[in-house]
């Protein structure tokens, strides 16, 4: 086989009170890797579509070459050569796990090009490499469900333990970007590093009401549990109209509302997909009201996640 294409989806991270150990993926969008071989060795980007030329084109500096050096490496394969066209379908710094999806469709698309040496829980902690390379954190909550498919909990990071849980099927995501930037690693700088008793208390319960409520398909304790008094209150501040877009969602059908990653993107869960259109609506509406533009992404849970083309 001399050349390969693969898809790795959009993400969720955090789903409100799981930071760094919550993420799911959407069906749409997903960034595209084309990979095919060349004789001379060297893995080189040979384009970039859809990052308007801001991404860097130095392979050692982009997640999604970045998890292919690392994998051919741990191989033991030298002089590899292969070119690398990347098409970014979504906006960087969107808190839609973008770094994510590059690194996730690069590291499946080269472990298929060398004929699958590892499975896919094994091309995690190569995924994470992109992640870190980012956003200067290899947390798994992106890179984790766009890999895997499904609602991921990451249990321990040291050890690696990471599983995914039943969701209902009539969950359904909205997602809406508003059009500003806000990148990850500015807003991982800004947490504080030490968390109150009462909150750790009250973040404890609703990690483990969100689990229970997913997996015993229980849409009123899914809702109640989606609460994050740890980070959405630091990082709120950071995206216009955040309470205002928030309270419009909740009104308007979903079950709960935060920020999906580390913003400026905004999430809600809903019960059937007409309950998560009119509260994605009425989302946007509040940013437009506010003269910001965004997008709507309305979704299933995707529980394939990254996939061969
Ligand atoms: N292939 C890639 N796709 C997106 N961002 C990348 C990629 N490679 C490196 N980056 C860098 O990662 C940062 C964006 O990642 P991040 O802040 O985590 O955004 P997001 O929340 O959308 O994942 C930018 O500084 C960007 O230059
Ligand atoms: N847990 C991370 C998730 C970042 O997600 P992204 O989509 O903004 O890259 C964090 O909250 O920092």
């Amino acid at each position: 086989m001399n050349s390969i294409r693969a898809f790795a989806p959009a993400t969720v991270a955090n789903v409100a009170c799981g930071f760094d150990i919550f993420g799911f993926a959407i069906e749409a969008p997903g960034d595209v890797v084309e990979i095919r071989r060349r004789d001379e060795p060297g893995v080189v980007i040979k384009e970039i579509t859809g990052d308007e030329g801001r991404l860097p084109r130095n392979a050692e500096k982009n997640a999604v070459t970045v998890v292919m050096l690392h994998l051919l490496k741990h191989l033991g394969i030298k002089d590899f050569g292969a070119e690398v066209v990347l098409h970014k379908n979504m906006p960087l710094g969107s808190g839609m796990g973008s770094s994510a999806a590059s690194a996730v469709a690069g590291v499946v698309a080269m472990n298929e090009l060398l004929g699958n040496p590892l499975s896919r829980q094994e091309l995690l902690p190569f995924a994470m490499e992109g992640e870190k390379i980012a956003s200067g954190s290899a947390h798994a909550d992106n890179v984790g469900p766009s890999l895997l498919g499904g609602f991921v909990v990451i249990r321990s990071y040291n050890p690696l333990d990471i599983f995914t849980i039943p969701v209902p099927d009539d969950l359904y995501c909205t997602l809406v970007h508003p059009d500003i930037e806000i990148n990850t690693k500015d807003a991982r700088f800004i947490l504080r590093s030490e968390v109150s008793l009462k909150n750790t208390i009250a973040q404890m319960g609703n990690v483990a009401g969100l689990v229970a409520g997913l997996m015993k398909s229980d849409y009123e304790l899914i809702g109640r549990s989606m609460v994050d008094v740890i980070i959405e209150p630091v990082r709120s501040i950071l995206i216009p109209e955040f309470n205002v877009v928030k309270l419009a969602a909740i009104e308007n059908g979903a079950l709960g509302c935060s920020i999906s990653g580390s913003g400026p993107s905004m999430f809600a869960l809903s019960k059937g997909k007409a309950n998560a259109e009119s509260a994605g609506l009425a989302m946007q509406q509040k940013f437009a009201d506010a003269g910001i533009e965004s997008s709507m992404h309305v979704s299933a849970i995707n529980k394939n996640g990254a996939a061969i083309l």
